[in-house]
């Protein structure tokens, strides 16, 4: 019988999560993985591509592996397959073979079990069809894994969590629940949750998935500062002057403005992703890579910050928000903001971090960018070029490059500002880099939870963000309208200049890997 190939190949730490303790855990045995809400936009558009991915790879051999769907639409296996065959993508590698039959044999894994998610009749059925199919693979008495993925609104989560729990629990090996964002909209609801997930499952068998901390660049975020001689002694207020991290969207809310005008772009980008970069940029070296320790650190970070000030919040709208159908009239919900963090201690007190996201900017992009301070007693300063920055970038194609101040190439003296640049798709040409989501549910399969949010982290985050919240909820702070297209509001650049960013008059540099992408 061929194994699941975990795919893991860190040298130091295997994950060890008292019911995943080691590799061997994941060999042999059926693992069956459950889509809730399959009929949905975020089932169809991630997660069952992402499986497909780790399928076409070896990660999920058809001998092992069995794939639900579950959703009250009324379908059939073939009904369901039907819609999401056109997501599913075949790498170039696969073209050789005949692709069509790699997305059939994909295909043929998934069985479609329609039924309500609050009552027990649907999940009877999926129990029995899930149990058919270990027998067939596991044998009567094998190992198995079973694997719940919830996309589905987070209204629904408590009923289907208590029905998992009641019907379809693992009895032969683990069960894992991975649950997607948004987790509550203030302190309060998101305790509650969490207390209702608590009740059934252990914090073990819980994944809070943020596609965030699937990113390459995200990733690579500890590899880059606790590995390279380079960083470990300048990341720290005595040299560094100022962290921006962006996202930013060149299309506006796209026909979901009912779910986004409930949240805002505070809840929708910066609590969770942006938080979640905030912290791997921020934290102290780990005692190992242990998720726990990793953990550990990420919110002893979110406990340092400082509460939010109000003049150090710029929020926005985009003109033409309110022509969404699906938004309700005279909504003032934000879909813009720029948040200044500040974290009180010893590395990093004084250190404004600028948090900005908007949907309907002048371009999609997200990216880490540090500046550094001054040079002190600077030689060149009457031919001043800008501040060293680092930038991480996060897509589109992902690239780290440095800014710094190097010799004008020629026979005069004069200093220019250039660039250090690793641009990946020029770097590493024949690496494909998987998506988030491909990763993050290999992790949950591998049992490795260092890239989910813990219960105490997300209690942290929540309860940095939850008093500004509540103050525009009900409607203490206004929203300025920019028009679609823009930077967002002026105000915006100005608080970011105002709390320390210098901008590099004149200095226009394209990526060649970002080339492509204009
Ligand atoms: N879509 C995206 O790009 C992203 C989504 N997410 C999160 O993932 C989760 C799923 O998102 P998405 O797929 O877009 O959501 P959908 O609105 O498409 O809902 C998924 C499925 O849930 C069922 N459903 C919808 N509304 C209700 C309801 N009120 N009560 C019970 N069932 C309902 C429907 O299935 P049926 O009626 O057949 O049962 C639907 O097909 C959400 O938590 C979302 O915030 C996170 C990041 C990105
Ligand atoms: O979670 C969300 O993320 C997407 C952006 O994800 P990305 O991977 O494309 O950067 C955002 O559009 C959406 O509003 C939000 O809910």
């Amino acid at each position: 019988m061929s194994t699941i190939n975990t795919g893991n190949n860190l040298p130091c730490e295997s994950p060890k999560d008292g019911e995943s303790a080691s590799l061997k855990s994941f060999e042999g045995g059926c693992v069956s993985i459950i889509v809730f809400g399959a009929s949905g936009d975020l089932a169809k558009k991630k997660t069952f591509p992402a499986l497909f991915n780790l399928f076409r790879q070896g990660f999920l051999p058809g001998s092992q592996v069995q794939i639900f769907g579950y959703a009250r639409t009324p379908l059939t296996d073939e009904g369901l397959r039907d819609r999401l065959r056109g997501y599913l993508k075949p790498a170039k590698s696969d073209l050789s073979k005949d692709p069509s039959s790699v997305v059939k044999a994909f295909l043929d894994l998934i069985t479609y079990v329609h039924g309500n998610y609050d009552t027990e009749e649907g999940y009877l059925k999926l129990e029995q069809s899930i149990v058919e199919h270990e027998e067939l693979k596991s044998g009567e008495e094998g190992p198995t894994k079973r694997l719940f993925y919830l996309a589905l609104p987070p209204s629904v989560y408590p009923a289907v969590s208590q029905m998992i729990k009641k019907c379809c629990m693992n009895k032969r090996g683990w069960t894992r629940v991975v649950v997607e964002k948004p987790f509550g909209k203030d302190l309060a609801s998101s305790e509650e949750l969490s207390g209702q997930l608590g009740q059934l499952f252990t914090e073990e068998q819980i994944y809070r998935i943020d596609h965030y901390l699937g990113k390459e660049i995200v990733q690579n975020l500890l590899v880059m500062r606790f590995a390279n001689r380079f960083f470990l002694p300048l990341w720290n207020r005595d040299n560094i002057d100022n962290v921006q991290i962006v996202f930013k969207e060149d299309f506006g809310t796209e026909g979901r403005g009912g779910y986004f005008d409930e949240y805002g772009i505070i809840r929708d980008i910066i609590q969770n992703h942006l938080l979640q970069v905030l912290c791997l940029v921020a934290m102290e070296k780990p005692v190992s890579l242990s998720p726990e320790h990793i953990r550990d650190e990420k919110v002893k970070v979110l406990r340092a910050i400082e509460p939010i000030k109000d003049d150090e919040v710029v929020l926005g709208q985009y003109d033409g928000y309110l022509n969404d159908p699906t938004v309700p009239k005279g909504s003032t919900t934000p879909t813009f903001a720029t948040i200044v963090l500040r974290i009180h201690n010893e590395r990093w007190d004084g250190v404004p971090f600028i948090m900005k996201a908007g949907k309907a900017l002048d371009s999609r992009k997200a990216e880490i960018r540090v500046q550094f301070k001054d040079v002190p007693g600077d030689i060149y300063r009457c031919q001043k070029q800008g501040r060293n920055e680092f930038v991480m970038r996060l897509q589109p194609s992902e690239a780290m490059y440095m800014k710094l101040t190097v010799k004008q190439p020629g026979l005069e003296m004069s200093a220019t500002q250039s660039e250090l640049d690793l641009s990946y798709r020029q770097r590493y040409q024949d690496i494909v880099i998987p998506e988030a989501y491909e990763r993050l549910l290999l992790d949950t399969i591998r049992g490795d939870q260092q890239h989910f949010v813990r219960r105490d982290e997300l209690r942290a985050a929540w309860e940095i963000f939850t008093p500004l919240l509540h103050r525009i909820d009900r409607g203490e702070f206004k929203s300025l309208i920019y028009p679609e297209g823009s930077r967002g509001p002026p105000e915006a650049d100005q608080l970011t200049e105002r709390v320390g960013y210098v901008r590099t008059h004149g200095y226009i540099w394209i990526p060649p890997s970002l080339k492509a992408e204009l």
